[in-house]
């Protein structure tokens, strides 16, 4: 008998901060966290490298009325450290599950996280350690799924996994249109002149520039993560 084998080595899985929610209204949902942490050691069992970039609208749009009238960069600020709050509970639950995880920051907290370093994350990534990114990109007037596309073009992963809410990209924002239908895939280029709200243009441009394809899929779906992983047929895949 022939074991399937992964048809990845190393992803960069983007998770939203909305996901780690559940069905809260905002915060961490550990139920959420703890499911989500079970289909990354499963995959990582499987020898596949996972980097984690991790969102932070889960607090950061809770406190969002604070920063209404704030300085854009400021209000960025807080967004970004609300991601490193999100990091550590996830690191925290996949310590809890048997994972070995590292939590790199692009913004500097030496006393509580270690900085992103490349070579180390590479390293880590090497070892089988789990490495979470914490901060986004380190600058305001950027989002986390640009540093999934960015962090995910500088460690060479193959494809970035966006895991949202929804399973897949559509025509329209299917939470608002239920007359949406979702395509199987996509070209960036498709993506950006459409205006495809599921991820910033920034992020579409940047991977279309690397060639590094990204695949949306539904967070609520059980074992979705290994169907892609498998290279099955799973949400809907944006390529060059
Ligand atoms: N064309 C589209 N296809 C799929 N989802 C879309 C589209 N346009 C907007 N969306 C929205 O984008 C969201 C996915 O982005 P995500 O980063 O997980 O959420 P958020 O930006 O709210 O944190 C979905 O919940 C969906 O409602
Ligand atoms: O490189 C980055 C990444 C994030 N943010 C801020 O952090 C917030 C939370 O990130 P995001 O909205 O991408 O999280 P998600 O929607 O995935 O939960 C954003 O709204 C931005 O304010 C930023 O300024 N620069």
């Amino acid at each position: 008998m022939t074991i399937a084998q992964p048809a990845l080595k190393r992803i960069l899985l983007k998770l939203s901060g909305e996901a780690l929610m559940g069905d809260d209204q905002f915060g961490i949902n550990r139920a959420t966290i703890v499911r989500m942490v079970e289909e990354i050691a499963e995959v990582t069992r499987m020898g596949v490298q996972v980097a984690v970039v991790i969102g932070g609208g889960n607090i950061f749009r809770g406190v969002a009325g604070g920063s209404v009238g704030m300085d854009r960069a400021t209000a960025d600020y807080m967004g970004m450290l609300a991601t490193v709050m999100n990091a550590l509970a996830l690191a925290d639950a996949m310590d809890k599950q048997g994972l070995t995880a590292r939590v790199m920051s692009a913004i500097a907290i030496e006393q509580v996280v270690e900085p992103y370093v490349r070579p180390k994350a590479l390293q880590y990534l090497e070892e089988g350690k789990v490495v979470v990114f914490a901060a986004g990109t380190g600058n305001p007037f950027f989002t986390t799924d640009t540093a999934a596309a960015l962090r995910g073009a500088e460690i060479g992963a193959e494809l970035v996994l966006k895991a949202t809410k929804v399973d897949g990209v559509y025509t329209a924002d299917p939470q608002k249109d239920p007359s949406a239908t979702r395509y199987a895939k996509l070209t960036f280029d498709e993506a950006i002149t459409r205006n495809l709200g599921i991820m910033d243009a920034t992020a579409f441009a940047l991977c279309r520039d690397q060639r590094l394809p990204i695949r949306v899929f539904s967070i609520v779906k059980s074992g979705a993560l290994k169907r892609v992983v498998m290279g099955e047929d799973e949400g809907t895949l944006v390529y060059a």
